[in-house]
């Protein structure tokens, strides 16, 4: 049996240009003489529709365009992912479901039984949870046909193991003797390993093949890899698509040999690469999706300081939409450094983009002398720092309102973690970057960048080499006020990421006066974060819409040590 897996890249809500996607994909497959189609999870809205669900109009509107896509099919068998209305009018008001259609007829309707609500997902929100478990027969074969979460069983990293039923084996033990997921899984950076080996692990239990078939694309937040994959009836994965990119790749099914071949050629994805380049491909794909997908603007505007991560968020948006459709401004003050400027001035003249220079030392000085009056007798502090980070956001965001560029955030998790921004200064812009990506990750992207990707110093060796410095005030470095980058990445990641406890982290050996302090910078500057721009996600926990911390709140993660020593102290008395 020829089947295609095809990784559609569709856009929330724009139902008549999703439909268009799915259309021309049916007609091709029908031309291509292809037998069995795939097409992602909720492929006619978009994933995650979120509450445009609650929208009577909207849901009406999928479920035409579901019947117009059953009629447009021929002798090609089609699984599309979409919304089904739930009849019983008990419940949710709709499914997520897999349709399969054939001859311009429905063969069967799939619900999505397992739906998530950890993380980013809220699916549980919006769909009423499918029940039954049932092979479905297409060109005369019984495949078990899943809904993403679905199969979300048998791995390891799973946080929350919540479900009492593993749909897979259940369609196993029916009777179907091989496994289709439809997925709108997003990304994060260990998603290629740790997905690839969730559904391997299914297929060599099973001992069935699996198609499976993701989504690709960004929307907001979420960037989804496609990446969709193929295994035979021992596991082995034998067909890949591109990640990051729409792409149909072809394979031959042999059912009664449980053999899987690829008819594309694979063999280039086969293999993960490097975790600095997945990161770097996704956030490419992230800045590309927001501006074309949202229609904010179609150039970017970003300050850029000489510093790491105004370089790599400059890459990538130059990588993304082409170096005409960027502009870097450098704005040094008194306390910038000399290669503030002519470290700019070198990486926007290796990427082809415009760098504009408009210094803010008389602005500054104009600030200072108006709060001169009333700051009368207090020393230089954080007032005076932010003022400049404030300035340069005045001046990025009316060059952006001017020439209707959209702001590009530069901010890194690490910083972002602890608060180390100023609000209403360089936490301006529409979209952040690398807000998902630790300080020390910059770094490593950056060489790679240099050294693979471009194989030439197209970011400035300088850039890599010199000590992070916020340059607010004389000689300032970022290690004056935190700890080592290392050290505060590897309990930002144990906290945020691994949910490990203060107790746990100093167990690592890292000393505990340092585990304090940050731990405490991370939950006091909840606030900066919930006015942040939104940012792009690449790990399994970012800060956004998958972790909600509450931003009025006492705990401060101190309280075993606290209530320990009351209970010595009480126990002495
Ligand atoms: N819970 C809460 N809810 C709402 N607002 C709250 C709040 N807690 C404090 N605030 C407000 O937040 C204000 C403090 O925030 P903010 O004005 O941003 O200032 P703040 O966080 O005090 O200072 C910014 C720090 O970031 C450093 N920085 C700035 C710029 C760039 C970089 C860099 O390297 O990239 C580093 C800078 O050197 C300084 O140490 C307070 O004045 C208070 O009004
Ligand atoms: N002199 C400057 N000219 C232009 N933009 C600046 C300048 N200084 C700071 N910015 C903007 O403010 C952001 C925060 O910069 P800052 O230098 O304070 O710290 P950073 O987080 O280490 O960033 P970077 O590594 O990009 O320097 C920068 O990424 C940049 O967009
Ligand atoms: N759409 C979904 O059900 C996604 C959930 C799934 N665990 C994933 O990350 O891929």
């Amino acid at each position: 049996m020829r089947i295609r897996l095809e990784q559609l890249n569709p856009t929330i809500g724009d139902l008549l240009g999703n439909k268009e996607l799915i259309l021309s994909a049916i007609e091709k497959a029908e031309a291509d003489g292809i037998e069995l189609l795939l097409l992602p999870e909720l492929i006619t809205s978009g994933y995650p529709p979120m509450d445009l669900l609650e929208r009577e109009i909207f849901r009406e509107l999928i479920f035409e365009m579901n019947q117009e896509i059953v009629e447009a099919t021929g002798d090609t068998a089609v699984v599309f992912g979409t919304i089904t209305p739930n009849h019983t009018g008990i419940g949710r008001k709709c499914y997520n479901s897999a349709i399969v259609a054939q001859h311009g007829e429905v063969i069967k309707h799939i619900h999505k039984a397992l739906l998530p609500t950890y993380d980013v997902f809220d699916d549980l929100r919006y769909f009423e949870p499918g029940k039954e478990f049932d092979p479905v027969v297409i060109n005369g074969f019984p495949f078990g046909i899943t809904v993403c979460e679905d199969i979300w069983f048998n791995d390891n990293d799973i946080q929350y193991h919540i479900y009492d039923v593993n749909p897979a084996e259940v369609l196993k033990d029916k009777g179907a003797r091989a496994i289709i997921n439809i997925s709108a899984s997003p990304f994060n950076k260990q998603k290629p390993v740790t997905r690839k080996n969730m559904l391997q692990n299914h297929a060599d239990q099973l001992g069935i093949p699996l198609f499976y078939v993701n989504q690709v694309g960004a929307q907001t937040e979420l960037i989804f890899d496609g990446d969709s994959l193929a295994f035979d009836g021992h596991g082995h994965m034998n067909v890949r698509a591109k990640r990051f990119e729409p792409d149909a790749v072809d394979l031959d099914f042999i059912p009664e040999k449980k053999e899987v071949n690829p008819i594309t050629d694979v063999d280039a994805n086969l293999q993960t690469p490097p975790i600095e380049q997945v990161i770097f491909e996704g956030l490419v794909r992230g800045v590309r999706d927001y501006l074309q997908k949202s229609g904010a603007a179609e150039k970017v505007l970003l300050g850029l300081s000489g510093g790491i991560d105004s370089a790599l968020t400059c890459v990538v948006a130059k990588e993304a939409l082409g170096a005409d459709n960027v502009k870097a401004v450098t704005m040094p003050s008194e306390f910038s450094s000399e290669g503030s400027v002519s470290d700019s001035e070198k990486l926007a003249r290796n990427l082809g983009v415009e760098l504009l220079e408009i210094p803010i030392r008389d602005i500054y000085e104009s600030f200072n002398s108006a709060l001169a009056p009333h700051f009368e007798g207090t020393n230089f502090g954080v007032a005076e720092e932010n003022l400049q980070s404030r300035s340069r956001g005045v001046l990025l965001m009316a060059l952006a309102n001017k020439f209707g560029y959209m702001l590009l955030n530069t901010g890194n998790k690490s910083e972002m973690a602890v608060g180390y921004c100023t609000l209403y200064g360089d936490m301006a812009g529409g979209l952040s970057v690398i807000s998902d990506v630790y300080k020390t990750e910059v770094f490593d992207i950056c060489r790679w960048l240099n050294e693979e990707y471009y194989g030439e110093e197209i970011i400035p060796e300088a850039i890599i080499t010199k000590p992070p410095s916020a340059e607010l005030r004389p000689d300032q470095k970022d290690t004056d006020s935190l700890p080592a980058y290392e050290i505060l990445d590897q309990i930002l990641k144990n906290y945020i990421e691994d949910q490990k406890s203060r107790e746990e982290i100093i167990a690592l050996g890292i000393d505990e006066a340092v585990v304090d302090q940050v731990l405490r910078l991370v939950d006091v500057n909840e606030h900066k974060r919930f006015q942040a721009p939104p940012g792009l996600k690449v790990s399994a926990k970012a800060f956004g819409s998958g972790r909600r911390w509450p931003i009025v709140q006492q705990w401060t993660g101190q309280e075993k040590k606290i209530l320990q020593s009351e209970k010595i102290s009480k126990s002495g008395r």
